[in-house]
């Protein structure tokens, strides 16, 4: 046996690679905990630390928050752990051909939800509201023009924070993650698709590994659900299309009711004032000609134009 095969086999112990933020490790102990039951697999979590933790730049400046992505998928490529759990919705929609998103387990709350001491409707005008999403941002302007958006980062219990120490009347968090955190008992308003479209991807996980490594791959096969895949795969697929980045204030929601996935996408301008939104349904099967149908359509109405107002 040479140092540098990976076979889980021969070594016994996955290392499942995670970044040491609270949500991060959460994550990745359910996934763990899982492959555990369903397997039998013995699990080690391995804590790396990313240049995007480190760094106090705003994402849109070291690249968006494919820097956390890479930094995991370095150290699967250099053999270091076997696998690596990621928020789906920071997955970029290139692929890397180095590694295999092997798993989508089921998906969690998509929505977006608000902490704060009220509904959105009943803040008062000029709140200070929290969020560094400018897809966020636009479709809360939408909703309520009068309040003022202040971007904001750093992990949830910092977002938060500036709501206990009186600084921002409210901030938007997902409330997937909230729940993963325990914190979801803070919410004080959950955003209906209709009213605040989804990241695509929220809520979701992404279990990658190698590409090649093929016994692992059929372990963690166990962690997939076909059905948040198929819904997933519709969003992310408008996002590609779109040509658009994490950071573009694109919402895409895919929801399935049986064989049908009704996929709904919209590109809202930075102030709220226009979007272009769009609706299909079609068979799950289909779910990456669903997306690529809607983006093409949104496009055709100026969904491109409105994306590239914000880069001017
Ligand atoms: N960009 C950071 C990020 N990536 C995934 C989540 C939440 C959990 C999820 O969507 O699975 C968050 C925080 C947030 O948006 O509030």
């Amino acid at each position: 046996m040479t140092v540098t095969q990976h076979t889980y086999a021969r070594r016994g112990v996955l290392r499942l690679g995670t970044r040491r933020s609270l949500m991060a490790t959460t994550q990745s102990q359910m996934v763990a905990d899982r492959l555990t039951t369903l397997t039998g697999a013995t699990v080690e979590l391995v804590g790396i630390t990313t240049f995007g933790d480190v760094t106090k730049a705003q994402l849109s400046q070291i690249g968006g928050t494919g820097v956390f992505v890479s930094a995991l998928r370095d150290k699967l490529i250099d053999g270091e752990i076997d696998f690596a759990v990621h928020s789906l919705k920071d997955l970029p929609t290139t692929p890397d051909p180095r590694v295999l998103v092997a798993a989508i387990p089921p998906r969690d709350d998509p929505r977006d939800a608000l902490v704060g001491p009220a509904k959105l409707a009943d803040l008062p005008p000029g709140a200070r509201v929290g969020t560094g999403s400018p897809r966020r941002i636009a479709q809360l302007r939408a909703l309520r023009p009068d309040l003022e958006y202040v971007p904001i980062r750093g992990n949830a219990d910092t977002r938060i924070g500036k709501v206990a120490s009186g600084e921002l009347q409210a901030v938007v968090l997902a409330a997937a993650g909230l729940g993963r955190l325990g914190r979801d008992g803070e919410i004080s308003e959950v955003f209906e698709p209709g009213d605040m479209l989804p990241a695509p991807g929220q809520g979701a996980l992404a279990v990658e590994c190698r590409a090649g490594d093929d016994d692992l791959i059929g372990l963690l096969a166990a962690l997939d659900d076909p059905r948040t895949r198929a819904a997933v795969t519709a969003e992310r697929t408008v996002l590609a299309a779109l040509e658009a980045g994490c950071s573009a204030p694109v919402g895409a929601f895919a929801a399935d009711a049986g064989h049908i996935l009704n996929l709904t996408a919209a590109v809202v301008a930075l102030d709220g004032t226009r979007s272009v939104r769009k609706s299909t349904a079609g068979d799950l099967s289909a779910a990456m000609d669903l997306g690529r149908d809607l983006a093409a359509a949104m496009i055709a109405e100026g969904a491109g134009t409105l994306m590239e107002e914000r880069t001017h």
